[in-house]
């Protein structure tokens, strides 16, 4: 799947990192930088400016208080004024017409030939809800062939979830670095600045934005205390600073528009900090898969990686949902994904190899959206397989990462996302072939 990819352009050394979700991190690049003590002492280490971001509320409860302290060259006010920066394909409104209740999908977007960064390459797909109402998810692809040069960006919207497809991507933020590559995520925290660069010579995959609650592991109920994606399997930056001058631009995404203004430094002047307000990554190939070994294929809540809940129970704005390599192995059963409507909405894509309820047509950086009731499930192919498998052998699926990011919300597709001609415009034809079977006469069907 990575046959159109370039050589590599850049050897990197693994970077460090501090391991563990959200917890009290501490990290400085020179000794003695964090101060001891106290958060803002009158005067800081190395003539340092102390900072604090806030992620949530100062009074939120302990336990979703998420805050991290920066000692840094400059505080973060130092830049010149803002201007709007028109950026059309890169938005936030989803009432831009009526959702239908038809199946979508879409290849994957062309890689670009003209130079292009990720904040240039972002196409907005679909979405729901608002920054301003504190609540929804943008759902964007990006297509890139060069690093951002001169270049920090910030969503004082969203916190954002980067899920590449091809080539690896270097995030450096304010709080230190995380390198990705295809089958590992990461998470920008809303209001951090950061720089997207290119490990490969060319780059695609998803973003998306979480106007709601901020993601963070599911319960695990009687799962016990170990399984799905394990805490200790995240990574986050250790600090790393800057010290450079030069004609550079912020671009900062607020109330779903662009703007951009001049910065005469790298605002990625981080020396020290610490909190539990940071960035972090997750190999998801390390993902605890558990499913059924009795019968039955359960529901793929069975698969959440991050879940950003709403304040009714149970029911998320974001479930960011996988589908790794497993082992099938329930009895009397059809294994595959069954057909279903959903109350939630579901926009899939895929990472990596083939998902198991798409024989053709779903491919690695492609998507598809099922809203709210539309009927979806397997298609004729990949029914007629699975109906006459041989059950006795376990099916061993390998080679497949498909991800998915259901909400409550109704998932809207974009005007451009509608018209843009990777839209498969017969995607429903993959169900065609699914033949009436009924047989009143057999109660035993085979
Ligand atoms: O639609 C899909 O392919 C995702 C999905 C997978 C599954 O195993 C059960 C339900 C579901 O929505
Ligand atoms: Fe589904």
């Amino acid at each position: 799947m990575n046959a159109q990819l370039k050589p590599q352009t850049q050897a990197v050394e693994p970077l460090r990192y501090q391991t563990g979700f959200a917890q009290e991190f501490a990290s400085e690049a020179l000794p003695g930088a964090l101060p001891e003590g106290r958060n803002s002492p009158q005067r800081c280490p190395y003539g340092l400016y102390a900072e604090q971001i806030s992620g949530t509320a100062f009074t939120a409860p302990r336990h979703v208080n998420r805050r991290s302290w920066t000692y840094r060259l400059r505080p973060g006010v130092m830049h010149g004024e803002f201007q709007p920066f028109p950026r059309p394909a890169f938005h936030n409104r989803f009432d831009e017409q009526a959702v239908s209740p038809n199946q979508l999908r879409w290849s994957p977007r062309e890689l670009p030939s003209a130079d292009i960064d990720f904040v240039d390459g972002l196409l907005t797909m679909a979405g729901a809800g608002s920054a301003r109402g504190q609540s929804g998810l943008a759902i964007h692809t990006y297509v890139a062939n060069r690093s951002m040069q001169g270049r920090f960006f910030c969503n004082a919207d969203a916190e954002m979830l980067f899920i590449p497809q091809l080539g690896r991507l270097r995030l450096a933020t304010e709080l230190g670095h995380l390198d990705i590559e295809p089958q590992e995520i990461a998470v920008v925290p809303r209001g951090i600045r950061f720089r997207v660069e290119l490990l490969d010579s060319e780059a695609r995959g998803y973003a998306a934005e979480n106007f709601g609650a901020h993601l963070r592991l599911p319960d695990l109920g009687p799962i016990g205390s170990n399984g799905l994606a394990n805490p200790r399997d995240f990574s986050t930056p250790v600090a790393c600073y800057e010290d450079v001058e030069g004609d550079f631009e912020l671009v900062q995404k607020l109330d779903g528009q662009l703007w951009r203004a001049p910065i005469a430094h790298s605002p990625l002047d981080v020396v020290a900090w610490h909190g539990n307000y940071a960035p972090y990554k997750y190999d998801l190939r390390r993902y605890n898969t558990i499913g059924s070994i009795s019968y039955d294929h359960p529901d793929p809540s069975i698969f959440t990686v991050l879940t950003s809940p709403t304040d009714t129970a149970g029911t998320a704005n974001i479930d960011f949902v996988i589908f790794p390599p497993r082992i099938l192995a329930m009895q009397n059963t059809f294994r595959p994904p069954w057909f279903h409507r959903n109350v939630a909405s579901e926009f899939m894509g895929l990472l990596h190899g083939a998902y198991d309820a798409k024989a053709d047509g779903f491919l690695p950086g492609g998507a598809s959206l099922h809203n709210c009731m539309s009927g979806h499930g397997p298609d004729a192919a990949t029914f007629d397989k699975a109906s006459h498998a041989d059950l006795s052998k376990p099916d061993i699926i390998t080679d497949t990462m498909a991800f998915m990011l259901e909400s409550r919300w109704l998932i809207c597709p974009t005007a451009q996302a509608m018209e843009m001609p990777e839209r498969q415009r017969h995607y429903q034809a993959c169900w065609e072939g699914l033949q009436k079977q009924f047989d009143p006469a057999r109660r035993d069907f085979e």
